[in-house]
C-alpha cells in the first residue's frame, strides 16, 4: 500500500473566551477547555495509481485529515505511512516525494510571472537542470501555457493560474499530489483541461487525493470514492457501488399519446407529472426488473418519447452524508 491510514484520531482543544468583561478576567483564573473531536478513528488504505476522490460535508474533517497526510498537523492519536515515511515525523524529506494543489490558496508569486515561482521550487527542492527543463517543457506543453508562465501571476485569468498551480505541484516529479478544490470557481472547459491533466498524470502513475465538493469532478475523475461524516468514514467503494447505494432506482421520463397512469404498479412512484401525457417517474428494479417494465409500457401505452436514468450522484451522496 502507498498510503495506509490506522485509527487516526485528532481532537482540537480550545479555550472559551468569556462575552463580558467579568468572564475574561475570571478565565485567567480558570480557563474553560472546549475539545471538538474532528477525525475519530479513520482508516484508510490507498495504491499506488488510484484517484480517491474524498468526500464529506462542511465541518466533516476532511481538511483535518489532509492536513496531517501532508505532515502539516500532528494527529492526536493513530499511524500514517506513506511511502515509508510517517509525514509529521520527517517532514523534510516527506514532502520531496509529494505535491499539493489547493483552489483557494496560491502557491505562485503575485508580482511575478509563475516562470520566477518555478525555479524558486527548483531551488527549493534542488532539481538538476536537465530534469527541471524536461519536466517543465512537458507540463507546459501539455497545459499549453507557454505564454502565460512569463507573465505575471496577478494577470493571469483564474483558469491560467490554475494550470500553473498545477505546474508548480509536478515539477519535482511527485509521486503523490493532494488536490483541495483544484476545480473551484473555473469555466467548463478549463474544468475539462485540468480533469484531463490529472488523468494524464494518473496514466503516468501518479496518486490522487481529491477533496472536493464538484461531484462533476468526482464522476469525471475517482477511481473510488471515501466519504467522511462528523470525523468517521461512513463509505469506501467504486463509483458503481455508490450508484447502487439507494438500491437499484432509476429515473424514467416517457411521453406517451394519450395520458399514462401508474397507480397500483409495484416498483413505480410518479415523481412529477410534467403534462397530461409527460410523466417523470422512479423505478424501483428490484421490484420491476426494466426488461418487465419496458414490456408492460409497451403493452399499455404508445411510447412517443423515453429516457432511462441512474439516480443523479448529488442524491446518493446527500443520502450518504445523512447517514452518520
Ligand atoms: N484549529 C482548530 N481548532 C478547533 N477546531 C477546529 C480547528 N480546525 C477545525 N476545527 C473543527 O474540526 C471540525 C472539522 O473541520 P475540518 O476543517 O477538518 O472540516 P472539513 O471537512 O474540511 O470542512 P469544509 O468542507 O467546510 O472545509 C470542525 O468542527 C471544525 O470546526
Amino acid at each position: 500500500m502507498l498510503i495506509q491510514v490506522r485509527d487516526l484520531k485528532k481532537t482540537y482543544v480550545s479555550y472559551e473566551r468569556g462575552s463580558s468583561f467579568i468572564d475574561t478576567i475570571a478565565s485567567l483564573f480558570k480557563r474553560k477547555t472546549i475539545e471538538v473531536t474532528a477525525v475519530k478513528g479513520l482508516d484508510l488504505d490507498i495504491a499506488k495509481g488510484e484517484i480517491i476522490g474524498f468526500l464529506g460535508p462542511n465541518g466533516a474533517g476532511k481538511s483535518t485529515t489532509i492536513k496531517i497526510l501532508t505532515g502539516i498537523l500532528h494527529p492526536s492519536s493513530g499511524e500514517v505511512q506513506i511511502m515509508g515515511y510517517t509525514p509529521w515525523k520527517e517532514r523534510k524529506k516527506y514532502v520531496m516525494n509529494i505535491g499539493a494543489v489547493f483552489g483557494q490558496k496560491s502557491q505562485l508569486l503575485w508580482d511575478t510571472p509563475p516562470l520566477d515561482a518555478f525555479h524558486m521550487n527548483k531551488a527549493i527542492y534542488d532539481l538538476e537542470e536537465k530534469q527541471f527543463r524536461e519536466t517543465l517543457d512537458e507540463l507546459v506543453e501539455l497545459l499549453d501555457v507557454a505564454e502565460v508562465v512569463r507573465k505575471p501571476t496577478r494577470q493571469l485569468s483564474l483558469g491560467e493560474r490554475m494550470k500553473c498551480e498545477f505546474i508548480m505541484a509536478m515539477l519535482h516529479r511527485p509521486s503523490v499530489v493532494f488536490l483541495d478544490e483544484p476545480t473551484i470557481g473555473l469555466d467548463m472547459i478549463s474544468k475539462e483541461k485540468v480533469h484531463s491533466f490529472i488523468q494524464e498524470m494518473n496514466r503516468k502513475g501518479v496518486t490522487f487525493l481529491l477533496t472536493t465538493h464538484d461531484l462533476g469532478d468526482i464522476e469525471e475523475l475517482a477511481s473510488r470514492i471515501v466519504v467522511i461524516s462528523h470525523g468517521e468514514k461512513v463509505f469506501d467503494d467504486s463509483m458503481t457501488v455508490l450508484r447502487n447505494f439507494l438500491g437499484a432506482k432509476k429515473i424514467v421520463y416517457i411521453r406517451t399519446d394519450f395520458p399514462s397512469h401508474w397507480k397500483g404498479i409495484n416498483g413505480v412512484k410518479v415523481l412529477k407529472q410534467v403534462s397530461a401525457n409527460e410523466t417523470e417517474l422512479e423505478l424501483e428494479t428490484d421490484q420491476l426488473p426494466l426488461k418487465d417494465f419496458i414490456r408492460m409500457v409497451n403493452e399499455r401505452f404508445t411510447v412517443i418519447d423515453m429516457s432511462i436514468d441512474t439516480l443523479p450522484i448529488e442524491q446518493i451522496i446527500k443520502e450518504i452524508y445523512k447517514k452518520k
